[in-house]
Parts: structure tokens; C-alpha cells; sequence
């Protein structure tokens, strides 16, 4: 299956989970892994979910009582980088391109230590597939030293991506039902 194709098939499938009832994050059962890189890192970037992502807000919730700072992405387009922004909980979200909903642009930039990463789907290599416009390849391409988490439904899972010259995998992933680390 090419790219196109296969976001569309795990778009479909994350609307039937959702549509299905599933239930979020449980921070009552925060895997010990993704405590550790939360409680040690100063930033982290989050984001706000759009249609049927899971939600990351209870992480983001622990990564602040953890006493992280928080951030999210400013998207402006398609073919521009997007850039990360402060951001307090409770702060003013505006409307921005794809039905994004994001701080506004004139927010504090920060260079987060942690991506928590959205992702259309995953393979347990640590591979990632996106919505295919490479702002997060284009993130951890600049912030070379944050680490980078992906974030997504246990349903988002595939066997094997074909990962792209460009791709940049990740240091683990974390979904409802597990974590995920490199050995
Ligand atoms: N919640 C969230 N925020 C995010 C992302 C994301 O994937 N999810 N991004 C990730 O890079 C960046 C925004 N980039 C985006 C690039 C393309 C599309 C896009 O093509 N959207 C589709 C429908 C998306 C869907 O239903 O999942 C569209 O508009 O047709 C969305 C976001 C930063 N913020
Ligand atoms: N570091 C980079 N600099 C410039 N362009 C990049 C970079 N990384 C990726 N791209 C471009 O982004 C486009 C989309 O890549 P890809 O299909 O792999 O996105 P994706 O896996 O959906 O990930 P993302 O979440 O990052 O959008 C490609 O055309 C690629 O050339």
C-alpha cells in the first residue's frame, strides 16, 4: 500500500476505535519508562488532537505536575516548518490551518527537550507515519537532541513501515494499552 493509501486506512480505523468507545490515556497506570523521560525533561511539547487522535492531555497534565514547562506547534502551512511555542493550560487557543487548534502566534517560541508526537501510525521499530506534510521530520531534524515520542492509538499499529530517506524514528511511543522503548 502506498502512503496515501495507507493513512487513509489508518485514519478509517482510528474513527471505528473511537467511534467503538474506545477510552484514553489512564495516568493511574503511567508506564515507569515514560515517567522517567517526562520527570527529567524541562519543555515539553505537546499538542491539541484534532478529529479521532488520542488525546495527550492527561501526559501533559503529568509532565507539568512533574514540573516541566509545556509547549505546543504553531502550524501556519503545509510546506512551512512548523515552530513550538509556551503554552500554560488554560491559555487561549485560536483557529489555525488544517482545524487546528493553537496558541497564538505572537506566544513565547521555546526548544522543547521532549516531542510528544502525533502519528497516524506506527510500527514497533519505531518507525512513524504522519499526515505526510514532514513537519515533524522537519522538527527533530532542527531540535536534534530532543527526544521524540510518538503518541497514538494502539489500533495505529502496522507491521512494517517503509521508512523514508528523510525519516527520523523514534525513542519510543507510548499508546492506551503499552509503551514502547528501544533496547
Ligand atoms: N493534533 C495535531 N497537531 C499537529 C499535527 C498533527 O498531526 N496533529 N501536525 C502534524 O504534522 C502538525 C500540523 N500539520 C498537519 C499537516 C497536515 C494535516 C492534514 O493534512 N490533515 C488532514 C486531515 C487530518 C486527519 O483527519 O487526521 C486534512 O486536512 O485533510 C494536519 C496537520 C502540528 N500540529
Ligand atoms: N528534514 C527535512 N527537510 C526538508 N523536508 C523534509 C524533511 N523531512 C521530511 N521532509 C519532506 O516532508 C515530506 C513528507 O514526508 P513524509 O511523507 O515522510 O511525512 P510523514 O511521515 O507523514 O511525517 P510528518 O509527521 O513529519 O509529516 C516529504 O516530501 C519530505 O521530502
Amino acid at each position: 500500500m502506498d502512503k496515501p493509501a495507507l493513512r487513509a486506512a489508518l485514519r478509517a480505523r482510528r474513527d471505528a476505535h473511537v467511534l467503538g468507545g474506545a477510552s484514553g490515556f489512564d495516568i493511574g497506570q503511567m508506564p515507569p519508562g515514560l515517567r522517567d523521560r517526562l520527570s527529567s525533561s524541562r519543555t515539553v511539547a505537546g499538542y491539541v488532537a484534532i478529529g479521532s487522535e488520542i488525546d495527550p492531555t492527561p501526559l501533559m497534565d503529568a509532565a507539568a505536575a512533574l514540573g516541566a514547562r509545556l509547549a505546543l506547534p504553531l502550524t501556519t502551512s503545509r510546506k512551512d516548518p512548523i515552530r513550538f511555542v509556551e503554552w500554560t493550560r488554560g491559555d487561549a487557543l485560536v483557529a489555525g490551518p488544517f482545524g487546528l487548534l493553537q496558541p497564538a502566534s505572537d506566544a513565547q517560541a521555546v526548544d522543547p527537550d521532549l516531542i510528544l508526537t502525533p502519528m497516524l501510525g506506527f510500527d514497533r521499530a519505531l518507525n512513524r507515519l504522519g499526515q505526510g506534510a514532514g513537519h515533524y521530520d522537519r522538527a527533530f531534524t532542527t531540535l536534534p537532541s530532543a527526544t521524540r515520542i510518538g503518541v497514538a492509538w494502539s489500533v495505529q499499529e502496522v507491521d512494517a513501515l517503509a521508512a523514508d530517506p528523510w525519516d527520523v524514528p523514534l525513542h519510543a511511543l507510548v499508546t492506551e494499552k503499552e509503551w514502547i522503548e528501544v533496547q
